[in-house]
């Protein structure tokens, strides 16, 4: 029998993640958002032509119908369709609605014909209500049908290498395997210096022209934003030879190092959005400023494109490509009464982040591209009051939020907290009144497996869920023109780049947000938020507000051979990689049928993978923000479909702290992945003290818990009985250290550690740690479990 016992799931705070959505039904989908931009990419695509030799003007606000005119530049999302046609000028889709006429049009040596909608309402119209009252069906009884559509689109599908993908993993030290020793870990001789990695040579690979020509990194901006630390010997910082000594202190001979790839990792990115309105900045605050270090790539044409260059406006990183180099608009074009043009295809890969999943940092050229062209203006931080800067290490490690800013966390629109991720950037808190302005603060962008069963670090066809962060109020209306110019964003990219379809579902379409699968082909934009983080004074990147936009709600990944919900909020590591490592590593620390605790769980990956993994007896989780409950009930449901599951799965929303004995009884496997600050101090008492006698209370909590292992005495002279193993993993190696010397002390002995690099780059680890004590009858533990 399957039983899940959720605590404090309540109503409220665990809203399935659509039950909040406001009904904006139709909203993107009443007028053919179609971009012309998809014209010239379409002729060079079908007839090899050259893109620029002919444009298309087009008024999108315009309310003429069905009229061609030749132009000079291109609209981002303006309210007409692009069909393709033959070299007769018919339109070559079988399925072409009726809307388009097949008469031959005057361009048709270029392949494209244009027609022009009248549009419902003026895109500055845009009214709630009406949009509430509105189904897709009468506004777009299709999506955008053009055969231009899926020709751009296929243009992001295209499979691409992986080319930052490095099967090897890196093991710097010396050392034997073990037995807790990840499983599956290739363990290579020690790296003194030279790539790190196997043969893969590609231009990811290279480093950038400006860099350290020998460097590892390989990144021409290394020094300038605040993301990388370091550019060589990246798979043994600084801290790993600390962190070697200290264990070798305690006892440990060998302390592996174990690194997964050392470029294109993130598969989840937060970076800042600064600079004035139409010339925006996207990446990574200067050590300790304001000062955002643009780490996007610039757009550029495609190969096959022989349109001439033109002359860089001095405004971005020159441009170049296999094919020529093409600066896309400079600042008269997106001047332009149509937006400006869209010139661009993709970004120079060698010119973006060399830590980001390729995917992420083609999305965030699109994105640049349209906050450019549509001149959204990007956040205008106030003076800082007071600097907290974070080193580069600081800010490669996560930061989660407080717990009572995690109570605090109701989510207006969507029940979601955040999970203060800083994904590398350094914060710095502001004065509470000091004033901002500006709409675009942050981007989020998460790959996301094109298939599912596939994993996003290893998939080239990723998908990326975007998150637009807005320093709006969450109540803002949806009428107020500083959202419409995000929505003509939002609707844009999607058509460019989404799957295709309307936006958000329809006001009566079943909930599944959270099961619905990935489409069996992934664009390169899987799926649109709105986050609204108004307060300049918290120092958070996301706000409580959530709007989902487009897409499916979720970011399914396997992890640890778990498919794990990941909503927009949820707390993920970033370097995917590094984390299935660990995760083998676990498993192979965890006996079969074991009763196991997670603490500080979030989404439950560690927990679940062990329980697909292990056959554990119970599961149980504890996770302060509830937010993070709702996906681990999606994973845990699709997990139970498919195997057999623990017949007790508990999911506590609370502090780790908050109650040890309740969490720690009948428990034979703690696990415990706290933030950087390390464990509480009552859950380290709990842990050290095996014989503290338990108060009558906790005896009752104990006796109300089923299952074989409950309350076993009922005297007040019971004793807190503690599990023989104890998983630390660490992403703050100075609260780990801390926390051992209290452990050690109290009984427990070290039996293995094992460094990983999850943050390339940056002087920072994660530390995964076996702990055990032997338990006697009484439940005291005297240190040396066999
Ligand atoms: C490093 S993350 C680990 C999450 C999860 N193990 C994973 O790998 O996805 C730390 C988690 O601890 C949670 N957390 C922070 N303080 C906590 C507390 N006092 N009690 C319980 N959980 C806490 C955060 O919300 C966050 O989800």
């Amino acid at each position: 029998m399957f039983d899940f016992v959720s605590h404090e799931i309540c109503s409220k705070g665990m809203a399935s993640i659509h039950q909040n959505v406001p009904s904006i039904t139709g909203w993107f989908t009443g007028r053919r958002a179609t971009c012309p931009a998809v014209a010239p990419l379409a002729t060079c695509t079908r007839n090899g032509r050259n893109p620029s030799a002919r444009r298309y003007d087009c008024d999108p606000f315009g309310n003429q119908p069905l009229i061609r005119r030749r132009v000079s530049s291109i609209s981002a999302g303006g309210m007409f369709e692009a069909a393709a046609t033959d070299s007769g000028g018919h339109l070559g889709q079988r399925d072409t609605p009726p809307s388009l006429t097949s008469s031959p049009s005057p361009y048709a040596a270029e392949g494209v014909a244009l027609r022009f909608r009248q549009p419902e309402r003026g895109p500055h119209d845009i009214n709630r209500d009406y949009i509430r009252s509105t189904t897709p069906q009468q506004l777009s009884p299709r999506p955008a049908s053009a055969e231009v559509m899926p020709v751009l689109q296929q243009q992001y599908r295209q499979p691409q290498p992986l080319r930052h993908h490095d099967p090897k993993t890196i093991v710097v030290s010396p050392f034997s395997q073990r037995p807790g020793s990840a499983a599956g870990v290739e363990r290579l001789a020690p790296l003194a210096h030279g790539p790190v990695g196997g043969s893969d040579s590609s231009s990811l690979r290279q480093p950038h022209p400006t860099a350290e020509p020998h460097s590892e990194l390989g990144c021409a901006r290394f020094g300038l934003c605040s993301g990388c630390s370091l550019q060589d010997g990246l798979a043994a910082p600084p801290l790993y030879s600390e962190a070697k000594g200290f264990f070798q202190q305690l006892g440990l001979a060998e302390v592996p190092a174990v690194m997964q790839a050392s470029h294109g990792w993130r598969c989840r990115a937060k970076l800042a959005v600064r600079g004035p309105a139409g010339r925006p900045l996207i990446g990574l605050f200067k050590e300790g400023s304001h000062d955002c270090v643009d780490i996007v790539g610039p757009a550029v044409l495609p190969p096959c494109s022989t349109a001439p260059a033109r002359a860089d406006t001095g405004r971005r990183w020159g441009g170049r490509s296999g094919g020529g180099v093409m600066p896309v608009a400079g600042p008269d074009r997106s001047r332009d009464s149509n937006g400006g043009g869209l010139s661009w295809m993709v970004g120079d890969e060698a010119l973006s982040c060399r830590a980001q999943h390729p995917r992420i940092n083609q999305a965030a050229v699109l994105i640049k591209e349209l906050v450019t062209q549509l001149r959204i203006p990007p956040y205008n931080e106030p003076a800082p009051a007071k600097a907290r800067v974070g080193t580069a290490a600081a800010t490669a490690n996560h930061r989660p939020p407080s717990a009572r800013a995690s109570r605090r966390r109701k989510g207006h629109l969507q029940g979601q907290g955040t999970d203060g991720h800083p994904g590398g950037l350094t914060r710095v808190e502001t004065a509470p009144s000091s004033r901002a302005e500006g709409i675009l603060r942050y981007l989020q962008l998460t790959a996301v497996p094109s298939q599912p069963g596939n994993r996003a670090e290893e998939d080239p066809d990723a998908g990326v869920q975007v998150v637009l962060v807005l320093n709006l109020p969450p109540d803002c209306e949806l009428n107020d023109p500083r959202v419409a110019s995000v929505m003509q964003l939002c609707r844009t990219l999607w058509r460019l780049t989404g799957p295709g379809g309307p936006m958000v579902p329809t006001a009566d379409s079943p909930p599944p947000p959270l099961l619905q699968p990935t489409p069996p082909r992934t664009p390169l934009v899987h799926s649109i938020w709105l986050n609204f983080q108004p307060d300049a004074r918290r120092n958070a990147i996301l706000g409580e507000g959530w709007c989902h936009v487009a897409g499916p709600a979720a970011a399914w990944q396997d992890f640890g051979g778990v498919a794990a919900c990941v909503g927009p909020g949820s707390f993920v590591q970033a370097n995917y990689g590094a984390m299935q490592l660990v995760l083998e590593e676990i498993a192979s620390m965890v006996p079969c049928e074991s009763r196991v605790t997670e603490l500080h769980a979030g989404i439950g990956v560690i927990g679940l993978s062990l329980a697909a993994r292990r056959r554990l007896a119970a599961l149980r989780c504890v996770e302060v923000n509830p937010a993070a409950a709702e996906p681990f009930r999606a994973s845990l449901e699709l997990l139970r479909d498919r195997q057999q599951l623990p017949t007790v799965v508990e999911y506590l929303t609370a502090e780790a702290g908050s109650d040890p004995d309740h969490f720690l009884a009948d428990c034979d496997v703690l696990v415990v992945d706290p933030p950087r600050k390390g464990l509480g101090q009552s859950l380290l008492e709990a842990l050290t003290q095996p014989s503290k006698t338990l108060g009558s209370m906790e005896l009752v909590a104990a006796a109300a818990q089923p299952g074989p292992g409950g309350a076993r005495e009922t005297s007040t002279t019971a004793k807190r009985v503690l599990p023989s193993r104890l998983v630390y993993l660490s992403c703050g190696f100075r609260a780990l250290q801390g926390d051992l010397a209290v452990l050690l002390a109290g009984g427990w002995r070290l039996r293995s550690a094992t460094a990983y690099m999850f943050f390339p780059g940056t002087n920072s680890l994660e530390t995964l740690v076996l702990l055990t004590r032997e338990v006697n009858e009484d439940g005291d533990g005297d240190g040396d479990e066999g």
